[in-house]
């Protein structure tokens, strides 16, 4: 039996009137694929902005290793091992793939990206290190051809591969995707579902919000359903499916 990597407990978030999360938990094991859905509006982003530290909670616990994470900042967070990606692709067009990929590396140390990006300071040691850790993002994430290709010329898909090598490099023991496969067309979801099995198969827990329920059933090895900011069911792919209460609320229309 896994342990648990990041546990979730009472949960709670609210924006002025806006009850946003109320009373959520659940638990991400060592090595899985959980997968957050849910209708708009029902928390999906508000839980990950607050796994992430980009939003205090109200009220809840947050473990990462057993550790109390929910009142540390985000790059605490990160160099404990928990990261993230965001719905939009947010990415320096400058830079070289594996440039960008390397200020992965430096959110892990907790140095300046930018200095370090440009090679300022480090031992031998430390550069082999780095170039370890880009190389294996690099190949996790299927960009190994790409590596000195500018950003700017990458595909929009190719941009978002990108961002999760970036997080990748900062050594995560928790990744939480944030609609990876917003605006991909079916064989780049494919190419996202076998880099999200990959990323799993070495060790690494995976949250993935997402819509496409294709891609979910399909790469989750559990899933955890929202509805108004709560959780109404937890279980595998193949539980959700037949479970009435999330037909009701969510599948019904997004099957
Ligand atoms: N910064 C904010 N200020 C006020 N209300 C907010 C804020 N962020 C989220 N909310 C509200 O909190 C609730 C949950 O929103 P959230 O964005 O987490 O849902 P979601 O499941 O991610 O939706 P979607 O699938 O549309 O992205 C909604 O009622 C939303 O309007």
């Amino acid at each position: 039996m896994q342990s648990d990597i990041l546990e979730v407990v009472g949960l709670c978030k609210s924006f002025g009137g806006v009850q946003a999360l109320r009373d959520l938990s659940f638990s991400i094991r060592e090595g899985e694929v959980l997968g957050l859905i849910g209708p708009n509006g029902s928390g999906k982003s508000t839980t990950v902005n607050l796994l992430s530290g980009s939003l205090p909670p109200t009220g809840g616990q947050i473990r990462l290793g057993g550790h109390r994470v929910e009142a540390l900042s985000q790059w605490d967070r990160v160099a404990m091992g928990l990261t993230r990606t965001y719905q939009t692709a947010s990415v320096f067009p400058e830079f070289t793939v594996r440039q960008h990929v390397m200020l992965g590396c430096e959110a892990h140390r907790k140095v300046s990206p930018l200095a370090q990006a440009f090679r300022l300071k480090r031992d031998k040691s430390e550069e082999d290190r780095v170039q370890q850790k880009v190389a294996q993002a690099l190949k996790l994430t299927g960009l190994e051809a790409e590596a000195d290709t500018v950003v700017g010329v990458l595909s929009a898909a190719q941009q978002r591969f990108l961002m999760i090598a970036t997080a990748l490099a900062s050594n995560p023991r928790v990744i939480l995707l944030d609609e990876p496969a917003a605006g991909m067309i079916s064989h780049e979801r494919e190419t996202l579902s076998g880099m999200i099995r990959r990323i799993r198969d070495t060790g690494i827990s995976v949250l993935v919000i997402e819509h496409h329920m294709a891609l979910i059933m399909e790469v989750c090895d559990r899933i955890v359903v929202l509805n108004f900011g709560a959780s109404i069911a937890q279980g595998t792919p193949a539980q959700i499916r037949e479970n009435p209460a999330v037909i009701d609320a969510y599948l019904g229309e997004a099957a």
